[in-house]
């Protein structure tokens, strides 16, 4: 069953068309691939699908409820979370608090209860940070929980926006560049990681990522883009030896050349 349905999306900046023409259905519990060379048009993707941008056309569909129009923060509460291609954590505030940020979308106690104190926040506020701990120590950091996020090594800080957006408890995971900056062994830490995410927290997780290796390795499904055009999709062994999807990443000559 797919849970994200993406409809002739097209995003036009001026004269420059980012995106054109992209539709693309997502299986609920899927691991998806959004491949494509520099400036493809991926992270205006991302961008649409989590409000960030509006469409110029087309339709976004979660569960088939219409997302178009909605700002970020209720496309959030309405189970689509990210990671961003440059990191934004705060970064003079520690790793568990970091985490918590992410959960006060869905605190129940509200404004009220905030400015008046009231139990319901403290008993909440006892609650998330449980929650926020168990999270961190599921990516492997609770052993920096009152460290500021900026003295994170980068795979660390990485793994910190993980453990944010799963603090929404999101049903789709986009994940921007997720291994950017991490050597082989964190590289390879993450493919766990994100493979136990899927299984565990029942997620349906959408990459996008410039390792080919993880890609090939985790997705069950990739899209590639270029020139803001779907070029290809399908299964790993389907998209490794396209024809376009070379030409594309190696430029026109490389099919031929043999
Ligand atoms: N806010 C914006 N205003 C104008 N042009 C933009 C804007 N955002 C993106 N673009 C342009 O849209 C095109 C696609 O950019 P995008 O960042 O989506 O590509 P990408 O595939 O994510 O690239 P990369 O792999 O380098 O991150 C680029 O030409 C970019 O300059």
């Amino acid at each position: 069953m797919a849970i994200l349905e993406v409809q002739n999306l097209t995003k036009k900046f001026g004269g420059l068309i980012a995106n054109q023409d992209v539709s693309m259905s997502v299986e609920k519990n899927s691991i998806t691939a959004v491949i494509g060379p520099n400036g493809a048009g991926k992270t205006t993707f991302f961008n649409m699908i989590t409000g960030v941008y509006q469409p110029t056309s087309g339709t976004i569909l979660l569960e088939s409820e219409k997302l178009n129009g909605l700002k970020p923060h209720v496309v959030s509460q309405r189970g689509i979370a990210r990671t961003f291609q440059n990191i934004r954590l705060f970064n003079e505030m520690s790793v568990l608090e970091n985490v918590m940020v992410g959960m006060h979308t869905r605190l129940k106690a509200g404004l009220i209860g905030i400015l008046f104190n009231l139990p319901t926040i403290r008993k909440e506020e006892i609650a998330s940070e449980i929650e926020a701990y168990q999270l961190l120590e599921y990516v492997g950091l609770a052993d920096f929980l009152n460290e500021k996020a900026c003295n994170l090594s980068y795979g660390a800080q990485r793994r910190l926006e993980i453990a944010r957006a799963l603090a929404v408890s999101p049903k789709v995971l986009l994940l921007d560049e997720p291994a950017a900056g991490m050597n082989p062994k964190e590289t390879k830490e993450l493919t766990h990681l994100i493979k136990r995410m899927r299984d565990e927290f029942n997620l349906t997780i959408i990459l996008i990522e410039h390792d080919m290796k993880l890609v090939m390795e985790i997705s069950e499904q990739i899209f590639v883009l270029d020139h803001g055009e779907k070029i290809a999709e399908g299964r790993p062994e389907d998209i490794r030896n396209h024809p376009k999807v070379i030409e594309a990443y190696l430029g026109s000559g490389a099919v031929h050349a043999g």
